[in-house]
């Protein structure tokens, strides 16, 4: 079974909760696990899916995501990072995008993006 990391800034938490629900048929489908930032999960839960909460980003939960890529627990990361806010937690998102790197792990960072790697699992 995959598990897909999903994590929203504020901003794009609207566009997250866009994507997964027309993305719903395809990650059930392939029996996606989900884990995401603690905000984000609520949002997920409210959307009908099922979710494992991690501490929220600025908490924490950016570097716990992190903590699985670099242990080989996550197969791909969908992150719509907000460009037009500022972050105090920036340091473990630029941590988080660094380990996909390391470790070889799809990233998207926006809906378009997003949509090409949920079409090709
Ligand atoms: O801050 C975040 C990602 O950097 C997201 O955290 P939340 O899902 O808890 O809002």
């Amino acid at each position: 079974m995959k598990t897909i990391a999903i994590i929203a800034h504020d901003g794009k938490k609207p566009e997250m909760v866009q994507f997964l629900n027309e993305n719903r048929d395809i990650l059930h489908a392939k029996n996606i696990r989900l884990i995401a930032t603690g905000t984000t999960g609520t949002k997920t839960e409210a959307a009908g899916y099922e979710v494992e909460k991690l501490l929220s980003g600025p908490l924490g939960g950016d570097a716990q995501i992190a903590a699985r890529i670099a242990e080989g627990q996550v197969q791909m990361v969908i992150f719509f990072r907000d460009p037009l806010d500022k972050h105090p937690h920036e340091p473990d998102i630029f941590m988080l995008m660094r380990l996909c790197d390391v470790h070889n792990v799809p990233l998207a960072t926006n809906p378009a993006t997003a949509e090409l790697l949920v079409r090709g699992l």
